[in-house]
């Protein structure tokens, strides 16, 4: 029997006001995969996250994060859940280590001096310890807050757009440490613009537009699939990849 997926997302529906973002999108993530949700500017991804996150209720349908409704934001959903920060959430004045210290508190995981050298040290930030957040790299802030996101084991990791505006040996630096976390046992929900990204980490992936699933599979089974699409074909340049299937699905108007 197959197991609980660790994520269950349920024609969700999410509206501000008159405008629907999201509209019925249902997708489930099984526990230790890597799951991407691709879609263009507007196409709802911050805000299926954000109800994922306990941030906002549903319109309708449900989510659920490994047994708790995300539609009741407890304490023991929150503790299910890894949620990246952005750079400016965190306090630029403080060295890491007490910023590491200070999360640890506040996601209730207590947490010795040595453990802490042993997480920054995993992140390999062992040199860096004793740096204010601001006085890191781009790179760095980001393998900063994934550690911090993992702090207390969450059943899942939500990454929205995790390497953007990251050189290529940060990035794939991101994407090792991604899969390192898959390694662990957890699982992990991101959103990305790149389909380079999506093909090399993700194992399935979700392609959305205007609030609504337009196919769903691993990266290399959406491309056999859609290979034939006259759309597809219309926008691919020699063999089809997953970008030509995300483009043609999706259209080739831009989005603001
Ligand atoms: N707080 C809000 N108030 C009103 N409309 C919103 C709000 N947040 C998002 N929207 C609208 O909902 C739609 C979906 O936006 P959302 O941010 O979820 O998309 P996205 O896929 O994350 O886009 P991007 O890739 O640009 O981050 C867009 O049309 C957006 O303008």
């Amino acid at each position: 029997m197959a197991e609980d997926p660790v994520l269950d997302v349920q024609g969700l529906v999410v509206r501000y006001g008159a405008q629907t973002a999201v509209d019925g999108l249902s997708f489930s993530v099984r526990r230790g995969e890597i799951f991407g949700l691709l879609g263009p500017n507007g196409a709802g991804k911050t805000s299926t996250l954000s109800v994922i996150e306990g941030l906002r209720a549903p319109d309708a349908g449900r989510v659920i994060v490994d047994g708790h409704d995300a539609g009741h934001a407890t304490s023991a959903l929150k503790a299910r859940l890894g949620v990246q920060l952005q750079a400016s959430s965190f306090q630029a004045e403080l060295r890491i280590e007490d910023i590491t210290r200070l999360y640890a508190g506040l996601y209730g995981v207590p947490i010795t001096r040595r453990q802490i050298d042993e997480r920054l040290r995993d992140a390999g930030l062992a040199q860096e310890h004793g740096k204010p957040f601001k006085k890191l790299s781009g790179g760095q802030q980001q393998r900063f807050s994934l550690m911090v996101a993992m702090l207390h084991g969450p059943s899942i990791l939500l990454l929205d757009e995790p390497t953007t505006g990251l050189d290529p040996q940060s990035r794939r630096q991101l994407w090792d440490r991604i899969e390192e976390s898959r390694g662990a046992g957890g699982s992990v929900l991101l959103t990305t613009h790149s389909m380079e990204e999506a093909q090399a980490v993700c194992d399935r992936v979700a392609i959305m537009d205007h609030g609504r699933l337009l196919a769903l599979g691993s990266p290399g089974s959406l491309v056999a699939e859609h290979r034939g699409d006259p759309r597809v074909l219309a926008v691919a340049h020699g063999d089809v990849t997953l970008e030509d299937v995300f483009i043609g699905l999706t259209g080739r108007t831009v989005r603001d």
